[in-house]
């Protein structure tokens, strides 16, 4: 397949660790344009990633593929109202904001039916390391199912969902997931130089510690509470720490916190504009 000409609308932090993926992967700087009002952050994304970056929307359009809208939910509105008015008849659309539906997103963009792909990604796209839902309306052909799964596959995993509701347990579980284990790090480390440790060396054990135990996770034929068990010895200091994270409720924590984050996701479906 060739490489289909992107335009990110909005170079924010998500945007920004997509084309960095994608930039680091191979996929060459023309073929990659971003808009943003901010004129640092245009600066920021046009110098870091070697791409042309345009403070007006309509203007990055010009000769793209897909359309990727990478703007805050509350602006998704505006936006697309504004795009309508410049959108050719081709590009693919592929939305990242969490809540929006196509539904929506097609009703903003107005009455010509657009192909419209919406995925939830997360920031370790950056590193080659994301996890996106994908989901895909009626008007998605197979050439451009192609080219979403190519653009979020380039970053990281990318997975189908067949019914678009989903998209809300993924923003949940992997969305929003990498802070979930940014603030456990935080915290072990936080708790390590409490105990005496100096801080860099808090940091350095609980770091390493967590990216080992990521990929014995990954590369591993067995489960995760397995790999857990073979950690935790009868009686030992293991024991000791899983009984206190499941006195105080750990589990149940951390379904109410997964709820609560699809919750919000459902919400912003129906945020307002800011007057
Ligand atoms: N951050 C994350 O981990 C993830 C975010 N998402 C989704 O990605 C989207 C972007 O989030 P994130 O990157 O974190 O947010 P950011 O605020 O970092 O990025 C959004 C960018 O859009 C710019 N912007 C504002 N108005 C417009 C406009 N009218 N036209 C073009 N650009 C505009 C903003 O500029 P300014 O700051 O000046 O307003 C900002 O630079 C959201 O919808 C979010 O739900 C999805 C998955 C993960
Ligand atoms: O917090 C948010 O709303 C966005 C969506 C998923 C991650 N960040």
């Amino acid at each position: 397949m060739s490489t289909p000409r992107i335009a990110f609308i909005g170079g924010g932090n998500m945007a920004a660790s997509l084309i960095g993926g994608l930039r680091a992967r191979g996929t060459p700087a023309d073929a990659i344009c971003a808009s943003d009002p901010g004129e640092e952050q245009r600066r920021k994304i046009g110098t870091e990633h070697g791409i042309q970056a345009f403070a007006r929307n309509a203007d990055a359009l010009a000769g793209a593929d897909v359309v990727v809208l990478a703007v805050k939910p509350q602006v998704m509105q505006t936006v697309c109202r504004d795009l309508a008015q410049h959108l050719g008849e081709a590009p693919l659309i592929v939305s990242i904001a969490a809540g929006i539906g196509c539904d929506s997103l097609q009703h903003w963009l107005g009455p010509q039916p657009r192909a419209i792909v919406r995925c939830m990604p997360n920031t370790p796209s950056l590193l080659g390391q994301g996890a996106s839902g994908l989901y895909a309306n009626a008007r998605v052909s197979a050439e451009q199912k192609a080219q979403a799964e190519q653009l979020l596959s380039a970053v990281g995993l990318a997975l189908w969902l067949d019914d678009e509701q989903l998209i809300d347990a993924v923003t949940a579980v992997s969305g929003s997931g990498p802070a979930y284990f940014f603030l456990l790090i935080e915290a072990m480390t936080a708790a390590g130089e409490q105990l005496g440790l100096p801080r860099e060396i808090a940091a350095r054990l609980t770091l390493q510690t967590a990216l080992g135990a990521a990929r014995m996770a990954c590369e591993s034929d067995v489960e995760a509470a397995e790999l857990r068990r073979r950690v935790t010895s009868p009686n030992g200091t293991t024991e000791a720490a899983i009984k206190t994270f499941q006195a105080g409720g750990f589990e149940a924590l951390v379904q109410q916190a997964l709820n609560a984050a699809a919750q919000r996701s459902a919400e912003l479906a129906q945020t307002k504009e800011p007057s």
